[in-house]
């Protein structure tokens, strides 16, 4: 059979980005520009979106997310379920508090519940198992170095059913190269050992860094 060209082609993402993903207010246009002009990492728009989607179908109750920046990722979720609680966690608060404005000039989302919380994730998550054991969401987007050690816990204390999401699986392509060997490398690749052996069924959506679907059995 003859091989198909990979999609995976230079500028294909920002085509994706500028006319397939359909920002629903013009705050998502703003995030990114204020995102982009400070370097502050975001989650792409088209990862937003299906952050949004999958939240939307399953409109968790509560939603825990480390690592907010700037909100982005958590408007999307709102977005997609304004009725779910959602709560996020970020150690640089003056940062996340930026979320607060954003949130305030959607007026569609007046009720949605977003509670902030300025901490290290793990220092909090181990100090409040029982806050958070009882979330039917998590979406994680904090310091990669982390993720095996969220792995562990959340495996050891997430309710039976609960969904786990990551972003920045396929660590901008580096994964692929066994070579690299920064911390940040040796974790995601850790981390990707543990899901693997952990047998919970998982979904990659290959969109923005990676984006990874786990259920918690
Ligand atoms: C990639 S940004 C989050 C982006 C956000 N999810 C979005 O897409 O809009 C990562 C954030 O995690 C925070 N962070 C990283 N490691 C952390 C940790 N160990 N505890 C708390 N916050 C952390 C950083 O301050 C930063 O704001």
């Amino acid at each position: 059979m003859k091989s198909r060209p990979s999609i995976f082609r230079d500028h294909l993402e920002d085509h994706i980005e500028e006319n397939y993903v359909l920002r629903p207010h013009s705050l998502f246009d703003e995030m990114e520009e204020y995102a982009k002009e400070n370097s502050i990492p975001i989650v792409s728009a088209a990862t937003g979106k299906v952050l949004s989607h999958l939240v939307g179908l399953l409109k968790p109750k509560s939603v825990w997310e480390l690592g907010t920046g700037i909100g982005y990722s958590t408007l999307w979720m709102a977005y997609g379920s304004p009725e779910s609680e959602i709560t996020t966690i970020d150690r640089n608060g003056s940062q996340a508090a930026l979320l607060d404005g954003y949130k305030e000039k959607w007026s569609d989302l007046r009720k949605t519940e977003i509670k902030r919380i300025t901490s290290w994730c793990m220092d909090y998550m181990y100090e409040n198992i029982d806050l958070w054991s009882d979330a039917d969401l998590f979406f994680i987007d904090c310091d990669k170095v982390t993720y095996p050690q969220i792995w562990e816990l959340l495996s050891a204390k997430a309710k039976p059913g609960a969904k786990i999401i990551y972003d920045n699986v396929l660590w901008h392509g580096r994964i692929l190269d066994p070579k690299l060997q920064k911390p940040s490398d040796v974790a995601i690749k850790s981390f990707w050992e543990k899901v693997k052996d952990s047998k919970y069924p998982f979904t990659l959506y290959p969109v923005g860094d990676g984006l990874l679907f786990i259920e918690k059995p």
